[in-house]
């Protein structure tokens, strides 16, 4: 008898668990998704057999009569934001309520968590004042002839292959490939060849990172969802070797610099060297924007080693992966619609001829309009990062609601959801660069915040400039020289499945490309 008592006692606990915690929006009086029993939204989650992009595309499609509706992730009470005035009220309006992601830094367990991208609070604001210089035209500018010859080593790759019969490809390999090379080159100021060394330390670590497997799927959920359980059962965002390997070669790196005066290098670790030993960087004569913004020289404090790696260790992440993917879906989209191709390497020709260049110079970039267009269409269709976070800092009432946002909730943000909105881009799976023509959001007429493939906002993305210019140099230097089509026609009308193991968006199996030299 005592047993079932006990029994029963516990099942009536649970209940009132349950019940408590999963009445937070009903008493806000905000609409929300009837949670699954104690796991809440979390149980579909770590359950996807889809990309998160699409989950949360779904919920937006489902719930976006709603401009803000409720959602538990466990016990913890999440919102997503389906209003684009809302959007740009929480992004840019309000940015000082909603500055922080809410991500779990742990910087003695885990010190490359320690990032731009995870920190939060003043020391966010003050880490990015200090590397918002590293970004500008004018540094990029200075960056280019490196990002060239990474690309001229692509160029004469496929070529070769191309010459010697090899016409199938995983161009998002190859794209991966480049962007490494690039990114090691600028941030680590060591010129790799990933391309040619298949076997390549920074491209095997650049697949660790990106491993699609469920351990990472797991980790990944756990940061955006349920943070405190990281930091609670001190799991690390970064993976010990991943870990060792950043840090060697930064140390490698500030050393060698350090004991030879004379090296001259214009590239992020000789930025992040001045940041290290005077606390701040020069303004380019030629960017305008002043980077202190009304910061004082003396008020900066010097970046630190740890502070180094960790800076060093995110723009190795986000600076390639995201690029070589909106290369490859771009170049996905130009398969699926060959017209569109054509035209584009039109410009690209005509652009070269008029410049008479075989080379594809930095102004040049600058006039291939179309191309441009190619690439925001692919960011609209297929948001990188499909879906944005930010923690509510302080308690927040949203302008012409009664809804007051407490302190300390995370706001979901359907990027791809608002993206993919027929009732703001018409047809909306259907690849059309022309939106962008005369609009730099691919739609002159809605109102608030609906085109972020970079964000928006102080929170934004710091490497865009740089995000843009490396697609832009890929996909202008291989239409040049080659026609690309889908090797499996079926994918002609078919989306592609993405990975549900990455945050990013990235198909799930590998796509392959028949290359063809242009005559
Ligand atoms: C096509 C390429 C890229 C895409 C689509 C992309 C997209 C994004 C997005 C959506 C965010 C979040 C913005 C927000 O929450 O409002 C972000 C943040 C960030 N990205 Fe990128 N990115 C790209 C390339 C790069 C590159 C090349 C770098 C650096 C080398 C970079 C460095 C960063 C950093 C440091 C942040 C965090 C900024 C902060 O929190 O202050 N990204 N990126």
């Amino acid at each position: 008898m005592s047993v079932w008592i006990t029994i029963a006692f516990v099942v009536a606990i649970i209940y009132f668990i349950n019940q408590y915690f999963f009445s937070y929006w009903t008493k806000q009086g905000i609409p929300f998704k009837e949670p699954t029993f104690l796991l809440g939204e979390f149980w579909d989650i770590l359950t996807l057999k889809r990309g998160l992009g699409d989950y949360f595309e779904q919920l937006y499609k489902k719930y976006k009569n709603n401009k803000i509706f409720g959602l538990y992730c466990s016990y913890r009470p999440t919102l997503l934001v389906n209003d684009p005035v809302l959007i740009q009220e929480v992004m840019i309006k309000d940015f000082t309520s909603f500055h922080d992601r809410g991500f779990p830094v742990d910087e003695e367990n885990d010190p490359l968590s320690a990032n731009l991208f995870e920190l939060s609070g003043q020391r966010w604001r003050d880490l990015r004042v200090k590397l918002s210089p590293t970004f500008t035209s004018g540094k990029l500018k200075s960056m280019y002839p490196t990002i060239r010859d990474c690309a001229q080593v692509m160029e004469n790759y496929l070529e070769k292959e191309v010459k010697s019969g090899n016409k199938v490809y995983d161009m998002r390999d190859l794209l991966a490939r480049f962007t490494t090379n690039v990114i090691s080159s600028v941030a680590f100021g060591i010129d790799n060849d990933c391309i040619n060394d298949r076997d390549n330390i920074f491209r095997k670590i650049g697949l660790k990172i990106f491993e699609s497997n469920y351990k990472s799927m797991f980790r990944n959920i756990l940061s955006f969802f349920l943070p405190k359980l990281m930091l609670l059962f001190k799991i690390r965002s970064v993976d010990r070797e991943v870990e060792d390997f950043i840090v060697s070669i930064v140390k490698q790196t500030i050393d060698h610099r350090e004991n030879d005066k004379s090296y001259e290098r214009k590239d992020f670790m000789q930025l992040m060297i001045l940041l290290k030993n005077q606390g701040y960087i020069s303004v380019d004569k030629d960017d305008k924007k002043d980077e202190l913004n009304g910061h004082d020289h003396n008020d900066m404090k010097k970046l630190t080693f740890n502070e180094i790696a960790a800076q060093a260790f995110l723009f190795f992440i986000a600076g390639f992966e995201t690029s070589s993917s909106t290369s490859n879906l771009c170049l996905l989209e130009l398969c699926k619609n060959p017209k569109t191709q054509t035209k584009a390497q039109e410009e690209i020709d005509r652009v070269m001829k008029a410049a008479n260049s075989k080379e594809v110079t930095y102004d040049m970039l600058g006039e291939m309009k179309y191309l441009e267009c190619c690439i925001d269409e692919a960011l609209r269709k297929y948001p990188i990062v499909p879906m944005l976070n930010r923690e509510c800092t302080k308690d927040h009432t949203f302008t012409g609601t009664k809804h007051t946002i407490e302190k300390g909730t995370t706001l979901f943000i359907p990027v791809q959801g608002i993206q993919r909105d027929p009732d703001i881009y018409d047809n909306p799976m259907e690849f059309r660069p022309e939106r962008f023509l005369d609009s730099p959001t691919g739609n002159g007429n809605s109102k608030g915040l609906f085109y972020m493939p970079f964000g928006d906002g102080p929170r934004n993305c710091i490497g865009a400039r740089m995000g843009k210019l490396q697609t832009k140099l890929a996909l202008a230097v291989i239409l040049s020289k080659f026609s690309f089509e889908l090797v499996d026609k079926s994918l002609m009308d078919k989306e592609f499945e993405a990975d549900p193991a990455q945050f990013i968006t990235t198909p799930k199996e590998p796509i392959m490309l028949k290359v063809e030299a242009r005559v």
